[in-house]
């Protein structure tokens, strides 16, 4: 019997089986990812083989090949790692103009880690309801910007429930990521989105217990339309990882596809004579923000080689 690991307490997991039944599993088996120490092998998004027991029991004895997944470390000190999701189709940042404003280096290194992890992603502009014209002209610039470069935006108010028919329809049939700033209202966007409020709003809040994301517990829930939210509220990105110095800039891609047209392929685009990328900046074909958010990303390799070297 096949089907999706929906939620997972760290003992025991609970699988969606295709015929739509709910079924507590344990593990049997090795289920080791290759090159990665996780403290939890099998993570909400897998899809699972499951054998039932007569006993009642259940055992999960094979996992479907991930087509992506998002890890963090267990710990600051682990060498372990998380998963917190697999198999996402896409991810949701929550963003606000103001109350509190979102920076857009946040949103750049955001996007530029979702790219790194295969996941696409949709900028959603929360709070529509509480800009003057000065925010919403800056909004309306932001998304010029981003939907150009790639990144659909939406604009919804939590609050007065303006903007999330069109977003619940996003969410159809998709295992999605929502992230954000604190303050955001993600919580209160997410209440909105899902159905029976009223036992959600409890289940979600639990969430937000600070000591939480040292556990192991993750859990998806299912929307109206056939899909699933995962809210993580303890990560605001996806996290550093290793790459290297000329692999950021795939990872922005207006910047990425200027940069064929560069004199030296492996161009950082910082002071290479005939940089493609630094004439666009200067010609408006790439927006400045964009590229100061990825020397900003930049600037954080040189210090993390610096901290190594120590
Ligand atoms: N005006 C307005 N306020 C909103 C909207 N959505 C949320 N808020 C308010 O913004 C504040 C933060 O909302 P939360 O839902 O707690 O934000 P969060 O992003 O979940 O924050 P954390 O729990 O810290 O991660 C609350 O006072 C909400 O009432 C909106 O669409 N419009
Ligand atoms: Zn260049």
């Amino acid at each position: 019997m096949k089907g999706l690991v929906i939620k997972n307490t760290g003992s025991w997991y609970l699988v969606k089986t295709d015929d739509e039944q709910f079924v507590e599993c344990k593990i049997k088996g090795n289920f080791r990812l290759k090159g990665i120490r996780s403290t939890n092998p099998i993570s909400v998004g897998d899809r699972v083989k499951i054998i039932l027991n007569q006993e009642g029991t259940a055992f999960i004895s094979e996992i479907e090949d991930r087509k992506n997944y998002i890890i963090r470390r267990a710990s600051n000190l682990s060498k372990q790692s998380h998963i917190l999701g697999a198999n996402l189709d896409q991810s949701m940042l929550v963003v606000t103009v103001n109350y509190p404003e979102t920076s857009t280096t946040f949103i750049d290194r955001f996007l530029a880690s979702a790219e790194a992890y295969g996941v696409p992603t949709k900028l959603v502009f929360n709070k529509i309801d509480a800009y003057d014209e000065d925010e919403i002209r800056y909004m309306d610039s932001l998304i010029t910007l981003y939907s150009y470069i790639g990144y659909p935006c939406l604009q919804v108010s939590a609050l007065t429930g303006e903007g999330i028919e069109p977003l619940k329809k996003e969410l159809a049939g998709k295992i999605t990521l929502f992230s954000g700033h604190s303050g955001v209202g993600k919580s209160t966007l997410i209440n909105a989105i899902l159905p029976n409020q009223d036992i959600k709003t409890g289940e979600i809040s639990s969430y937000h217990n600070k000591g939480m994301h040292t556990t192991t517990f993750s859990e998806m829930f299912p929307v109206e339309e056939g899909g699933y939210i995962i809210d993580t509220p303890g990560i605001k990105g996806f996290g550093t990882f290793d790459m290297e110095e000329e692999e950021v800039s795939h990872y922005f891609r207006e910047i990425f596809k200027t940069s064929a047209n560069c004199k030296y392929n492996n161009c950082t685009h910082r002071s290479e004579p005939d940089c493609a990328v630094r004439k666009a900046v200067e010609e408006h074909f790439i927006s400045e923000s964009r590229y100061i958010s990825y020397l900003s990303m930049l600037e954080d390799k040189e210090e993390g080689k610096y901290r190594s070297a120590h």
